[in-house]
């Protein structure tokens, strides 16, 4: 026979290391309950990035420390998200990750698509929404151009690419308008994407991506407006005017109070497929120490590599070293979404 305190006593043991003291003592442990008839403990953690590498590895800790009690454990996971279900536009969706660049061309959808692979390839249900009204282009990159079907009721089923459920602008918005018409008809066309599509098929997403349009404008700012961001990611070169672009981004999410998960530059170091040198075509370190003075997260660097613009897939999917750089970024990324809903779970 054991009791909740027992249990939680064993608990101790288990440090989460981000937030740098045990579990228990950080309140990460929301409730313990025994139940000997059925030899189960039921334990409910305050955890809110599934599949991250770290809360993974702390679920997994918390299952060793029961293990070999004589009981089974039953685990559960969740977390205050800050945002009242009733309320919010995606009650079906755990996390909201947007991509944001200050400026256009450094890689901003590639790098969303990239997440969103990599996520659904950690085992995450992931929807990817292609937001950028002036070029969408996410579902030519995750090498599908399906369209979404559409059901009796009237609602939209995204297309599917490698386990990514995909919405785009692309499939909605009359292709001979001219961009400057579709500022205006960006919240119209957001609406609709949030309403009336059905995302994780009935179920739920652990995961939406949204590839935000370049900049820092009134579009980005509906945007946000419009939706709960559980956290930002920031793409960035090493070229020092994407850097002064980039601590704007990072300005208008301070404005919403959206937490932002980190930078992370691209098109760093260039492999040389010939040579196999390495060359610092754009300089190199600049996001790194742009992130050391913001006090961001540095979510890693993703190489130029002629394969992220010419593979039919994502690259995140491939066994290389870029893709190996890659899956390094996708799992900081999410584990630092973890650390988001850990510390906010932690000080109530
Ligand atoms: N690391 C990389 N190595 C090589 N090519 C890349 C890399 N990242 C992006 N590219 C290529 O650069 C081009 C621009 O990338 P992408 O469309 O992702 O940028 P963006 O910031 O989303 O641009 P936009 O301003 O259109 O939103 C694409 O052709 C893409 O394939």
């Amino acid at each position: 026979m054991m009791t909740p305190d027992e249990i939680r006593e064993r608990l101790r043991a288990v440090e989460d290391p981000h937030l740098g003291d045990d579990i228990v003592s950080l309140g990460l442990v929301r409730e313990i309950a025994v139940d000997d008839e059925a030899e189960t403990v039921q334990v409910t953690l305050g955890l809110g990035a599934p599949y991250s590498p770290t809360e993974t590895s702390i679920a997994g800790r918390v299952r060793d420390k029961i293990d070999g009690t004589g009981y089974d454990i039953d685990l559960t996971a969740t977390v205050d998200r800050g945002v009242d279900p009733e309320e919010t536009v995606l009650p079906n969706v755990k996390n909201i990750i947007a991509v944001a660049s200050g400026k256009g061309g450094v890689g901003k959808s590639t790098v969303a698509a990239n997440l969103a692979a990599g996520l659904a390839d950690l085992g995450a249900r992931v929807g990817l929404f292609d937001a950028d009204v002036y070029g969408p282009n996410v579902p030519q990159m995750m090498g599908t151009d399906d369209q979404p079907q559409i059901t009796e009721d009237e609602t939209m089923l995204p297309p599917v690419a490698h386990g990514v459920e995909i919405m785009s602008m692309e499939f909605l918005l009359d292709e001979s308008a001219p961009a400057i018409w579709r500022g205006p008809m960006v919240h119209k066309v957001l609406t609709q994407l949030w309403e009336d599509v059905d995302w994780g098929r009935g179920g739920h997403l652990d995961y939406m991506v949204v590839d935000l349009p370049p900049g820092t404008g009134d579009t980005q700012l509906t945007m946000l407006q419009s939706i709960p961001v559980s956290g930002a990611v920031i793409v960035t070169t090493p070229q020092s005017v994407a850097l002064d672009d980039a601590q704007r981004g990072m300005e208008m999410f301070g404005e919403h109070e959206t937490p932002v998960l980190g930078i992370v530059e691209n098109m760093s170091t260039f492999v040389c497929p010939d040579c196999g040198g390495r060359h610092d075509i754009f300089g190199s370190g600049g996001g790194e120490t742009f992130a050391e003075e913001t006090d961001m997260p540095f979510l890693g660097s993703i190489p130029l590599d002629p394969a992220v613009r010419t593979s039919e897939n994502p690259v995140v999917l491939g066994n290389d070293e870029t893709a190996s750089a890659v899956t390094e970024f996708v799992e900081t990324t999410v584990d630092m979404q973890g650390v988001v809903h850990r510390r906010r779970e932690s000080s109530q």
